[in-house]
């Protein structure tokens, strides 16, 4: 995740740097002709000899929750810094919301967004500004009203003047809530978004979440460690194994193929290499 964090910083430092905002509110790229929210076709990342994603292929419905789960190292963030286009892939296609990635990346970079408690906003800058900021990349409208409304839904008002160095773990990760919901994206892209957060404000965060889709009819995929999150959130589960796709259904369906009651114990059972029923 910290090299996840170093490819944003620098992102962001480049679209800042050569003054260019990533044209955010382009018209959208050619996707009312139904095409998948995420289309990922046979993709590989090859870092010299550690396939960290080994010929993958997945779509995405537009309006759908799902979990990419997997082990430390099984290629969760290499696939997501892909589809950001964060990544070049040595080779295989993806798209989001219609666009070629990375080349089009520019066309829909403004509806997607991405949270992660691990990538931190700048710490002397108070959290209005630092959305005030983020909002201006975005070239959101009425920045002010829809920061003043995020304050609301997300319970920042308290400490939208305080710098976000001095925030607590859990006030950080709703601020980083705050700043991925900040353009209203279709497409929001999520690490763990719910770590370091207490169990009631975790459950208010997944209430906030799910109610997003349904009235934005967005599309969220988020990686997890998580696994009752994944089993509350998630219409589809990914699951992720040494770069490669091990398991690809909805939460029931895959707990009846491994004979268990939890996706925990099916997360033990892949990790630990054990079989699914009528798998020989
Ligand atoms: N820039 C890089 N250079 C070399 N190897 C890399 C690089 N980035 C990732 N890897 C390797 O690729 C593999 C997949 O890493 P990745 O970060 O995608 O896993 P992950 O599923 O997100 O893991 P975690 O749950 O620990 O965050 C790992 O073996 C990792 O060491």
């Amino acid at each position: 995740m910290r090299l996840l964090s170093q490819w944003l910083n620098d992102d962001h430092m480049q679209q800042r740097g050569t003054g260019q905002a990533q044209a955010p509110n382009q018209p959208p790229v050619a996707d009312q002709d139904g095409s998948a929210a995420i289309e990922v076709v046979d993709l590989v990342k090859l870092y010299k000899t550690t396939h960290a994603v080994d010929d993958i292929s997945f779509r995405i419905a537009r309006g759908s929750i799902t979990g990419l789960l997997g082990g430390n190292g099984a290629g969760k963030t290499t696939t997501i810094a892909m589809i950001m286009g964060l990544v070049l892939p040595t080779s295989g296609r993806v798209s989001v919301l219609g666009a070629k990635i990375p080349e089009q990346r520019y066309d829909v970079l403004g509806r997607m967004n991405f949270e992660s408690p691990y990538v931190d906003m700048p710490m002397r800058l108070t959290v209005r500004q630092n959305l005030t900021i983020f909002g201006r990349l975005y070239a959101v409208k009425q920045l002010r009203e829809r920061i003043d409304q995020l304050a609301t839904d997300l319970d920042l008002k308290e400490f939208l003047d305080r710098s976000n160095g001095k925030l607590s773990a859990g006030q950080k990760t709703r601020v980083a809530l705050a700043k991925a919901l900040i353009n209203e994206p279709d497409l929001l892209l999520l690490d763990e978004p719910t770590a370091s957060l207490d169990p009631d404000t975790a459950d208010w965060v997944r209430q906030h979440l799910e109610t997003y889709r349904k009235t934005h009819n967005a599309t969220i995929l988020l990686a997890s460690h998580n696994m009752l999150e994944v089993e509350r959130l998630c219409d589809r589960v990914i699951i992720m194994k040494r770069g490669k796709i091990q398991d690809d259904d909805s939460p029931e369906r895959i707990m009846a193929r491994y004979n268990r009651d939890t996706l925990e114990e099916v997360f033990l059972d892949v990790a630990r290499g054990r079989l699914r029923e009528g798998t020989s």
